[in-house]
């Protein structure tokens, strides 16, 4: 029996009457009430019937790897890691800990927080997390749910493939390109060969089984059996009224009128949705008093943070609970007690589009097939040569390779960072041109709070929304926001009367600490706070095009009518841009760079700051403008060039100076 094999008692803790004085072995105190309590549900799970199978192929699996297979919400995802970390426990922690890996950090959060529940164990400490705004782990801690992202990086910048003694890759069916490229990496090191007899265990839905196996050269399976008859009820529309946020309520309303008992689940394309959809339900829910307590409304998006976890909880009231949420619930999240999905049947998701060079949010209908995958979140896409392509010249383009096409000294230190290249680029750019108290606030708040949440609900919120904006462009306003949400001392009340998303600035003060401590620790020049002075809007200014020289766009006639320089793409601004709720100047600004670019919502440009050609000319890499499509801006910028070229030999100019500035991260 595994257990023998392990040294393991039947179970980790035995029933209450067993045994009064059971310790945990993992933290030596006596289990609370709770952990029985848990254990009960833990032991209904499909799972649970596997556990000894499971343990024992983790003992003897002859590759140290162990493929498990079956249905969402079978217990993969809480129960292999638990039993792993008694794996780790039987041999003393001497070959290492347990990390899982999760394609989403919302997922790698929540079941961080489920598991240290369940095991009785406090999270931080035995149980922990590393996701991008946090690394919740400590010396203690012998099982981690990490990001796969940072799962990568952290394997890329050690060159090693980690610390750990046994490696959960879960929900391999999503097809991330950070668990894919685990995968590779783990079957090209071939266990066998590592120090320390590590294991590897591969999660999957039964539809990429076979591929697995097959890949991983017919690795033991534990096949997990699923429960019938848990699937919840789509309800399908032919004629909906086309705001599709009134739909849903609609939809929602009418079914607690109709008083059919069971949770709902609400599928919105976006955020923005979510949070509109969710208010207007907990306004309207009011009106059911008829029907028994009025609804739960739980959104469900990455920006929820711990609060996420009341999509789990029981409502005491009794009332029904509703998730509202999008594509983040097709794959990492069981709700066992949904009973209907109301399903807009689309999806915004950011897509790298190769022609454009940019990430576009794109609102795209899900298919029929996908909607199915909805009830049983299993889906993946690969990305495409093509766009593998384009990315290796980005990189290029940002010097982020060398002639080889491998990392270069500036790529490896771009790595580091858990940040896009372009972003990462413009941070490190900003310690040359002194900026980079400014620009840590810009990088945090561009990942983690870009732009406001969504549009002002009142005259009043507007004008104190206007009242935060900065006259150099979004990206001022951005680090204006965050400084004022600090002098605020993070204050709840003072973002919801602006319509600021809370929990996003909360992240993002996190993600800067983080980011301020990664430059220190790999000793990068830091430089003061100069926030609103001529000279740090220019430097400012400079760091942001030499991470983002990519994305810049130009209106050629003042009609608002932006032309993407690396394609002939029109474009415009994005209705929130501060260039457009301005009431003078008229003229939208020629030159623009932009954060991102989204075909869905009308072609726009969101968070865009207004740049001089000329600047670009110096800070971006010669070749990357001659080989720009051919169009009028080019021909402008080339010319420029040799105008700045011919004005500037001889002399020791400023632009002389800032050319040499240039040249260092080039
Ligand atoms: N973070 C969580 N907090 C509370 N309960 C959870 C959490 N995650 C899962 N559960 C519950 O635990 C049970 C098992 O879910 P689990 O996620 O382990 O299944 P799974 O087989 O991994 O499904 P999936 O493939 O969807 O991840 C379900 O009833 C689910 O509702």
């Amino acid at each position: 029996m595994a257990s023998q094999v392990l040294g393991l008692e039947e179970e980790t803790g035995p029933n209450p009457g067993e045994s009064e004085l059971a310790v945990n072995p993992f933290d030596g105190l006596p289990f609370s009430s709770r952990y029985y309590e848990l254990l009960e549900q833990r032991r209904s799970l499909p799972i649970w019937a596997a556990r000894f199978i499971f343990l024992e192929q983790l003992e003897s699996s002859p590759s140290g790897v162990v493929l498990v297979s079956g249905e969402p919400g079978s217990g993969k995802s809480t129960q292999i890691p638990q039993w792993c970390a008694e794996f780790v426990l039987a041999r003393g922690f001497q070959k290492g800990r347990v990390t899982v890996t999760q394609p989403y950090p919302l997922a790698a959060l929540s079941l961080a927080l489920q598991v240290a529940d369940e095991m009785d164990l406090t999270l931080g400490h035995e149980v922990g997390y590393s996701i991008p705004q946090e690394d919740c782990t400590g010396p203690d801690t012998l099982l981690r749910f990490c990001w796969d992202r940072l799962l990568l990086q952290e394997v890329a910048s050690t060159r090693g493939t980690g610390a750990w003694g046994v490696l959960v890759l879960d929900e391999a069916q999503e097809r991330s390109v950070a668990s894919d490229l685990l995968q590779g990496l783990l079957r090209d090191a071939r266990l066998g060969n590592l120090p320390g007899d590590p294991r590897v265990v591969v999660v999957t839905d039964p539809a990429l089984e076979p591929k697995l196996q097959a890949f991983w050269g017919n690795p033991p399976i534990v096949h997990v059996l699923g429960e019938t008859g848990r699937c919840p009820t789509p309800v399908y529309r032919d004629t909906v009224p086309t705001d599709r946020v009134e739909a849903a309520c609609q939809a929602v309303l009418e079914l607690c009128r109709k008083e059919a008992p069971g949770d709902v689940l609400v599928y919105l394309p976006s955020e923005e949705e979510i949070s509109l959809c969710c208010e207007s339900l907990s306004r309207d829910g009011g009106s059911l008093e008829d029907q028994g307590p009025p609804p739960r409304v739980l959104p469900l998006h990455p920006g929820c943070g711990q609060a996420v976890q009341a999509v789990y909880e029981d409502v005491e009231s009794g009332a029904r609970k509703v998730v509202v949420t999008h594509w983040l619930a097709d794959f990492s999240f069981s709700l066992p007690s949904i009973r209907h999905v109301i399903d807009s049947g689309l999806e915004l998701r950011s897509v790298y589009n190769p022609q454009i060079r940019a990430e576009s949010q794109v609102l795209r209908p899900i298919s029929k097939c996908q909607a199915e995958a909805r009830r049983l979140r299993a889906t993946g896409i690969l990305p495409a040569p093509e766009a593998l392509m384009q990315a290796l010249e980005d990189l290029d383009y940002l010097a982020a390779l060398d002639d080889n096409g491998d990392l270069s000294d500036l790529g490896v230190i771009l790595s580091e960072f858990p940040l896009a290249p372009d972003l990462a680029k413009a941070l490190l750019a900003s310690c040359e041109f002194d900026c980079v108290d400014e620009m840590l606030t810009l990088a945090a708040m561009l990942t983690a709070a870009p732009g406001f949440t969504r549009p002002p609900l009142c005259a009043e919120e507007a004008a104190l929304r206007r009242a935060l904006e900065h006259v150099d462009g979004d990206h001022s306003s951005l680090i204006q926001v965050y400084e004022a949400f600090i002098q605020s001392g993070a204050d709840k009340v003072w973002c919801q009367a602006r319509g600021l998303n809370w929990a996003a600035l909360c992240q993002a003060h996190k993600l800067r600490g983080e980011l301020l401590e990664l430059m220190q620790r790999i000793e990068l020049p830091l430089s003061q706070p100069a926030f609103g002075s001529e000279q740090n809007r220019r430097d400012l200014q400079k760091a942001l095009v030499s991470g983002y020289f990519l994305k810049v766009a130009r209106d050629t006639d003042g009609t608002g009518n932006y032309l993407l320089l690396t394609h002939k793409h029109v474009a415009q601004l994005s209705p929130y841009c501060c260039y457009r709720s301005r009431r003078a100047p008229a003229r939208p600004p020629p030159w623009v760079l932009y954060h991102s670019f989204s075909i869905s919502k009308d072609n726009c440009l969101s968070i865009v700051s207004e740049i001089q050609p000329q600047m670009l000319v110096e800070l971006a890499p010669p070749y990357f403008l001659s080989n720009l499509p051919p169009s009028e801006s080019r021909d402008f910028l080339n010319q420029l060039r040799e105008e700045m070229a011919d004005s500037s030999t001889g002399s020791e100019s400023p632009s002389t100076q800032e050319l040499g500035d240039a040249c260092v991260l080039q």
